[in-house]
């Protein structure tokens, strides 16, 4: 576990003091860490994310337990990683201590006393700390303090449901391919295999406990993918039929494209700027058995690839803050800085501006964030109806929805969706 504990810090320290992002610094931990066993894998995921959704409050705890700063950055981040297990995970508190003692002798021998004073004196004060940590808004919600402020003034009380919202596990939701079956037809599947599942959209599941994608049945035969069920609600409101020419704008790893072609036969264009995420369109589509013609280009400059056919329904999921999803990527309430917000929208506008363009007369594009900030939302489409007179929106419904808006909850990520129509 010792190990663990190291390379947990390690990743915890490349994202914090690196600007790394999570899932790439922990795919390359796992490929460098080939010999660690599924348990050990898991353990260290759970360390790195733990550590991660609370980061400001376990540097709050660690500050108050030092003296002076730790001069080693690593050597902070394995104490906070020893920390948040003390706080959050059910091993027990001696054992954590002397595998974080030994850690750390294993790095830097002169560190380890320091190591062992700083965590026991975490548990003589434990009660106090905790106490202290809840009278700062920014140790108490873990989150940054432009952050909390921003929802404050957003969202006036809820906000803090929505940050404590933003810190709970995921559940592990399944998009079940209507080409194959339906919600409950699957249930029933799972259930065969003894595992529990929800049904909390048309074509969602929600998995009691999670489990590996191969331990799902017909996983590879493309009966089902792995989806947040505010992510589903984006195929449903583009209302694609039959014999469409639809566009997905911002495409990969290629969610809501699949989606799309599981619920229509349309003719589908999706174009990502990343060469790398297409990738993974291309893999999922194969995987699921369905067609799609997929291109590398910049959706704010459709000279490069379009061929001058409009579209008649086109999804606009636009790059963005990403702070609606925090629950499944941690390390983004510490990656984002305060102006990305602004940044953002003028990227979003320049979007949505050049696929409108694209747009057949009578046709829908649905803009879409999985943000929870009303600048990359609301604003750039108020800003967007304001230059067009051609540009209507279509009001959306769905069950804690707010002028397009979805809070994450237990069973949805945060998302955005508002639904343009072109005047015929
Ligand atoms: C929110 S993700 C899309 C998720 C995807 N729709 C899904 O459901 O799986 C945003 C994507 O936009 C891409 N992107 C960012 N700027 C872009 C641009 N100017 N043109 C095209 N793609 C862009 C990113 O590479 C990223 O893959």
């Amino acid at each position: 576990m010792q190990h663990i504990q190291i390379e947990a810090a390690k990743a915890v320290h490349k994202v914090v003091h690196g600007g790394r992002n999570l899932t790439q610094v922990l795919s390359e931990t796992l490929r460098k860490e080939s010999k660690l066993t599924a348990q050990e894998k898991g353990a260290l995921q759970d360390l790195c994310y733990g550590t991660l959704r609370y980061y400001s409050r376990l540097a709050y705890m660690l500050d108050s337990l030092l003296q002076r700063p730790v001069r080693e950055p690593l050597l902070g981040s394995l104490l906070m990683v020893a920390i948040y297990q003390l706080e959050h995970t059910k091993a027990g508190k001696h054992v954590i201590v002397d595998q974080a003692v030994h850690a750390a002798k294993n790095t830097n021998p002169a560190a380890s006393g320091l190591v062992n004073a700083v965590l026991r004196n975490y548990l003589r004060r434990q009660s106090v700390l905790r106490e202290a940590a809840n009278q700062k808004e920014e140790s108490h919600y873990a989150y940054r303090q432009w952050w909390i402020n921003a929802l404050k003034a957003q969202y006036g009380e809820q906000a803090a449901e929505i940050m404590q919202a933003g810190n709970r596990h995921p559940p592990m939701t399944l998009r079940v391919n209507a080409r194959h079956t339906t919600a409950p037809g699957y249930q029933t599947v799972l259930a065969a295999q003894d595992i529990a599942a929800q049904i909390v959209e048309p074509d969602a599941l929600i998995l009691e406990c999670p489990v590996p994608v191969e331990k799902l049945p017909k996983f590879n035969e493309g009966w089902v993918s792995v989806q947040d069920a505010g992510a589903q609600y984006a195929a449903h409101f583009l209302d694609v039929h039959d014999g469409m020419r639809v566009l997905d704008a911002c495409a990969a790893p290629g969610g809501k494209t699949a989606h799309l072609l599981e619920l229509a036969d349309i003719e589908l264009l999706a174009v990502d700027k990343d060469e790398l995420r297409l990738g993974r369109v291309r893999e999922n589509l194969q995987r699921l058995k369905l067609d799609a013609q997929v291109v590398c280009g910049d959706a704010a400059s459709p000279e490069d690839w379009w061929d001058g056919k409009a579209f008649e329904r086109i999804l606009a999921d636009v790059p963005c803050s990403a702070s609606g999803v925090v629950r499944r990527h941690p390390d983004i309430k510490w990656l984002r800085r305060q102006e990305d917000i602004a940044n953002f929208a003028v990227q979003q506008a320049q979007v949505l501006e050049s696929l409108w363009s694209l747009l057949a007369s009578d046709g829908k594009l649905l803009y879409a964030t999985c943000s929870v900030f009303a600048r990359e939302n609301q604003q750039v489409v108020a800003e967007f109806l304001a230059r067009h007179d051609d540009a209507s929106k279509i009001e959306l419904s769905a069950t804690g929805m707010i002028d397009g808006q979805l809070l994450p909850d237990r069973e949805h990520d945060g998302f955005f969706y508002a639904l343009l129509h072109k005047q015929a």
